[in-house]
């Protein structure tokens, strides 16, 4: 339905804000600007500015959502840090948090704005994102359901009441989906190793993770039960499992990974 989500200010249309962006776009966005340097190819009604001093000054979004790395924050917010005394923001930065980026405007001239996080990912281009947020007591519920209908819009949305989780959330979620993608690389590679050819090898591996990903999703059954009704006593997926859940296999590893990630996301907040 055209024009169904509000106008927005979207600061870096990269990976993450454009993967939303085209969530948006298919669910119908009312005329909305897009600040970033290297995008052209933003279709009309919505226009693309290259620096925020060429941000039409009567222009009101509702929403200025900010998708830059979190280490351009402090070079971007001074410019755009006006419009937030009409519109709340929304940061999917990873790591910055509410309080530094609430003080970063008030030293660009704008005390007291309202910033919620945010931690999508990238399947949100196709409707299938999922989004954690985080809001400070200050935020109204508007703002809030605000941010739940755009984030709706491209997947599914939950809050957490403590902006502690956020770099979990982060590391799960955020960054989730590329160990999604490594488990398909992976087992290409190793049907290749097998003896099967490459394309045969590549369309097995993606099929097997996108359809698995669906099972689970259109099912509600818990995955590890998924898992058991693939696996036959004494059949070869049990011969696989003993390799890859072996403790010091993928149990620890996954633990240190996403350890590892929640560690990166708290640095990033400086
Ligand atoms: N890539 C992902 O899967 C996810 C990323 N995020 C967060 O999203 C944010 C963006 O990440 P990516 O999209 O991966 O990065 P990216 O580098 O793909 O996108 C950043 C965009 O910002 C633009 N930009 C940078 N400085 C600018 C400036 N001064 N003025 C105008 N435009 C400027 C760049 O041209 C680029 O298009 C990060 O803070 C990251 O933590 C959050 C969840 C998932
Ligand atoms: O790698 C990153 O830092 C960002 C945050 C989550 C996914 N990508």
């Amino acid at each position: 339905m055209a024009g169904s989500l509000p106008p927005l200010l979207l600061v870096g249309c990269g990976q993450m804000g454009g993967a939303m962006l085209a969530g948006w776009l298919a669910d119908g966005l009312a005329p909305s600007v897009i600040l970033d340097r290297h995008r052209d190819d933003i279709p009309a009604p919505h226009s693309v500015v290259r620096q925020a001093s060429d941000l039409p000054d009567d222009f009101a979004p509702a929403l200025i959502i900010l998708a830059t790395k979190p280490q351009k924050a402090a070079e971007i917010l001074p410019s755009i840090a006006h419009f937030a005394r009409h519109a709340p923001i929304l940061s999917v930065m990873a790591g910055k948090t509410v309080g530094g980026l609430t003080a970063a405007l008030a030293e660009a001239g704008t005390p007291g704005a309202t910033v919620i996080r945010a931690m999508p990912n990238t399947p949100s281009a196709v409707g299938q994102g999922m989004t954690v947020c985080f809001a400070p007591p200050t935020a109204t519920e508007a703002d809030r359901a605000l941010c739940t209908r755009l984030l709706s819009a491209v997947g599914d949305v939950a809050w957490v009441a403590d902006e502690a989780q956020m770099d979990a959330v982060t590391a799960v979620s955020g960054s989730g989906p590329a160990y999604v993608f490594l488990l398909a690389e992976l087992m290409e590679q190793a049907g290749i190793a097998q003896g099967l050819p490459a394309d045969l090898a590549r369309r097995i591996a993606r099929r097997t993770v996108s359809g698995a990903g669906a099972l689970m999703e259109q099912s509600g059954i818990d995955a590890a039960e998924l898992r058991r009704r693939v696996t036959s006593p004494g059949g070869t997926t049990q011969q696989a499992l003993e390799v890859l859940m072996a403790p010091q296999a993928w149990p620890a590893t996954m633990e240190q990974a996403i350890a590892a990630a929640t560690r990166r996301a708290r640095e990033l907040a400086s």
